[in-house]
């Protein structure tokens, strides 16, 4: 049963158009954007027919999976003569030489890559895409916010723009100032002039599941209130998120606050979740293992930064926990949808702001911005 934004985006891109695919965190944009590419492409053409941008790789390896899922289940079908469709993951932090004998040797159908690490191997012409059918750039709004990636990014773009035998899909829960996304993206020919702007719940960007809540406390009881707010809703799975440790911080060698929650909750939680880290300054190993973690353990409390906010799909997550603040209503919007995941789902899931008295009132402006209400909630401390 298609979801709302399947539901009308198919037909539109189905009918050709290029799309900015506009639709509530959960909602369906990833299998909506790969039902394109797998009704374009042709296995039995040795050459990349489609390519996914992604923002990091957590996300990258999460589309692959997918990607293959639906490649596997297109390989049982009998009309294509059992020709398959290769998928190939070209992230950061990835083993590229072996990639590159796998693109000089065959090149995949789908490529689902990170923006530096596709750069490098399109630098090096190691394969090219001409031939390609879908350019699909999901968390288009992160990427063109982040220094690191966006002169690629826009490089790309420019590189390959529109042609009539090729789509373009641009996917995001938020895309601020959409109006002029969209008047740059027909200017720059990134985009057909066209393109088809699918916006679902325009006026509730939310997903109406989530029921927010905060606590306020004081900065050094911070931890325990989090072992009560632990205790007393008992999470079947969480993710704590934490603000990302100032350049400053980090020149004066002090330990992340990260770290010191972990610590904090390995010696104090007495639940029976497993307790997981993701943050950038983790190896990419680390990085690997902590989400395989989450994904095969019985129960997890993922204490992470924000780099876990985009896309990441783990639909046993029950309740959120905004350790820190985020900085805009965007990445609240992105953090809180880690819940909610399960489309025709009645329940409801749970959003938690920690905050200190001073930092109502930036509280207060995420909900006016993203039109939702957060209920006060009191909790006794412990000492
Ligand atoms: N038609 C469907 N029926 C049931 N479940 C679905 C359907 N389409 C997608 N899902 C599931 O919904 C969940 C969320 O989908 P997806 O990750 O594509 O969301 P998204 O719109 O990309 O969200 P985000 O903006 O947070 O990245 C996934 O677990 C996916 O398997």
């Amino acid at each position: 049963m298609p979801t709302d934004v399947q539901m009308e985006a198919l037909p539109v891109l189905f009918s050709g158009n290029d799309c900015i695919l506009h639709a509530q965190t959960g909602s369906g944009k990833t299998l909506t954007y790969l039902l394109l590419i797998y009704s374009l492409i042709n296995p039995k053409r040795s050459a990349v027919q489609a390519l996914i941008v992604v923002p990091t790789r957590e996300l990258g390896m999460q589309v692959t999976k997918v990607a293959r899922l639906l490649a596997a289940a297109r390989h049982m079908d009998p009309v294509l003569d059992h020709k398959s469709y290769t998928v190939m993951a070209l992230l950061d932090g990835g083993m590229l030489r072996r990639h590159k004998s796998w693109l000089k040797a065959e090149p995949p159908t789908i490529v689902v890559a990170t923006i530096r690490s596709l750069s490098q191997m399109l630098e090096k012409q190691i394969f090219k895409l001409d031939s390609m059918r879908v350019l699909v750039v999901d968390e288009v709004d992160f990427l063109f916010n982040s220094s690191k990636q966006v002169s690629s990014l826009r490089m790309l773009l420019t590189s390959y723009s529109s042609c009539n035998n090729r789509q373009t899909v641009f996917a995001s829960a938020s895309i601020p100032q959409h109006r002029r996304f969209i008047h740059d993206c027909i200017q720059q020919k990134w985009t057909k002039g066209d393109v088809a702007h699918v916006h679902v719940n325009p006026i509730k960007p939310m997903p109406s599941c989530l029921h927010h809540r905060f606590v306020i406390c004081g900065r050094k009881e911070k931890h325990q209130l989090l072992i009560s707010l632990l205790q007393s809703d008992l999470p079947k799975s969480g993710i704590i998120f934490v603000g990302e440790q100032s350049e400053k911080a980090k020149k004066a060698g002090k330990a992340p606050s990260t770290s010191l929650l972990i610590d904090f909750l390995r010696t104090s939680y007495e639940g029976s979740l497993q307790i997981l880290l993701l943050e950038e300054d983790m190896n990419f190993n680390s990085r690997a293992a902590s989400l395989s973690d989450v994904r095969e353990g019985e129960g997890y409390l993922l204490v992470c930064t924000d780099i876990a906010a985009r896309g990441i799909d783990l639909p046993e997550t029950t309740h959120i926990y905004n350790f820190d603040l985020p900085k805009t209503a965007v990445d609240y919007l992105h953090r809180a949808g880690r819940t909610g995941r399960m489309p025709f789902s009645d329940k409801k899931y749970t959003v938690t702001n920690i905050i200190l008295s001073e930092e109502r009132f930036v509280l207060q402006r995420f909900e006016n911005e993203l039109i939702f209400n957060c209920e006060e909630l009191t909790l006794e401390i412990p000492c």
